[in-house]
């Protein structure tokens, strides 16, 4: 049985105050053992958040990584940068991060190998706007968005890494996948890992994100190959971050 997690991704939200205040909040009402929880904060706030969910059970998370080491790559924010603020996971290839930084599939696979290479689980995020799933291309576009990952991995770091689906008509629209509609595209995600590794795609936690809400999450988590997702809005009010926790 995979263990499910629930992971904020605050993306460019937050201030010092904001960012204690939130994290006060949920460490007030988090449950105990109930699955594993995230928040994948703003670089700049790693430092602080590290300090303030230190002896919680809320793991911290960068929201992207670079492909490179060290050196002359102006912006950029390395695996070893994240290891020193003890980070645990890093989301790769959002979708704001494909639309608007041209995050090609290649470097969603050499991130992705870079991150596990630190120790760090990546959160491979996947997904179709709305003109692809309209054209009945959902499978195809996000199938061969993880194709190229996996091409990139062997089959013991495939059963090391996250994997989100996020269809880009879903994110911070109020429009949710309905349970049926995501189940169908995990259920295919869930056979191409298995094509790799049955080992790993039985490991693999497979979230769904895109207008998760305390009134969807108990649905969308109960499908059986929804383990878990991945929260923009929901995650930046302790309230609703937390009644998601409880529904998984
Ligand atoms: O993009 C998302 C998480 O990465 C989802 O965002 P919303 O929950 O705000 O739709």
């Amino acid at each position: 049985m995979r263990r499910k997690l629930v992971a904020g991704n605050w993306k460019m939200n937050g201030s010092l105050a904001a960012n204690s205040a939130l994290i006060a909040g949920i460490k007030a009402g988090l449950p105990a053992d109930v699955c594993d929880v995230a928040v994948c904060v703003p670089a700049p706030y790693l430092a602080q958040v590290q300090g303030e969910v230190a002896g919680s059970a809320i793991g911290l998370g960068a929201q992207d990584i670079s492909a490179f080491a060290s050196g002359a790559y102006t912006g950029e924010v390395s695996a070893a940068m994240l290891n020193e603020f003890a980070c645990r996971y890093v989301i790769i290839g959002h979708s704001e991060r494909r639309a608007y930084h041209g995050e090609s599939d290649d470097s969603v696979a050499l991130k992705t190998r870079v991150a596990l290479q630190a120790g760090l689980i990546p959160i491979v995020c996947v997904g179709e706007s709305l003109a692809e799933r309209e054209a009945a291309q959902t499978n195809a576009v996000v199938g061969g968005q993880l194709d190229v990952v996996l091409a990139a991995l062997n089959a013991e770091d495939v059963a090391k890494i996250v994997v989100a689906y996020e269809p880009v008509w879903a994110i911070g629209t109020g429009k949710t996948a309905t349970p049926e509609m995501a189940q169908d595209v995990h259920a295919m995600l869930r056979a191409k890992l298995a094509a790799k590794s049955a080992e790993a795609a039985a490991k693999v936690c497979i979230l769904y994100g895109g207008s998760m809400k305390p009134d969807n999450a108990k649905e969308l988590l109960g499908m059986p190959d929804i383990d878990g997702g991945l929260i923009g809005g929901a995650a930046l009010k302790p309230a609703d971050f937390l009644a998601i926790i409880q529904a998984a």
